[in-house]
């Protein structure tokens, strides 16, 4: 059976350092792609910036900077492993079939668990600043 064709532009460059270079542009990319075609990921997008405008307003300290950025990362991370995972499941399952159906939800569960820790975290960080306590 013959190769299936690779694309130029996917070919791995020459050389660790440009394969690296490159490796970074692929993740780059998917970041991107996830932003263009999720709808949930703008929300963290606009999320992480009204996260930051008040950490830089209320002038948290640097442990509340630590947690902030633990929790935008996990939301981020987990909402990007969803996106992947359900583009895996359309791929390999189209159809209807009760194990791509329970991946989807698994996936979908830690996108809700990362989002809860992380109200927790506003809420703990923030709470006593909006509350002016
Ligand atoms: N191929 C499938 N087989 C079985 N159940 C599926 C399948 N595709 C989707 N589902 C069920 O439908 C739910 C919604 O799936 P869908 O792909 O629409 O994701 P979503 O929750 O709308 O996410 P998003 O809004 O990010 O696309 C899944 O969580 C799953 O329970």
């Amino acid at each position: 059976m013959a190769e299936p064709k690779v694309p130029d532009r996917l070919r791995p460059p020459e050389g660790l350092w440009r394969r690296r270079v490159a490796s970074f542009g692929h993740a780059f990319r998917g970041v991107w792609s996830a932003l263009g075609s999720e709808v949930h990921l703008r929300f963290h997008a606009f999320a992480t910036v009204v996260v930051i405008g008040l950490g830089f307003y209320y002038g948290i300290s640097r442990l509340e900077w630590a947690l902030v950025a633990i929790s935008v990362a996990c939301v981020w991370s987990a909402e990007l492993m969803n996106t992947a995972i359900e583009a895996l499941t359309d791929l390999a399952s189209p159809e209807y079939h009760i194990l791509a159906g329970k991946a989807k939800d698994v996936a979908a569960g830690a996108v809700l668990l990362a989002a809860f820790g992380a109200v927790v975290v506003g809420a703990l960080v923030f709470g006593p600043h909006l509350l002016g306590q």
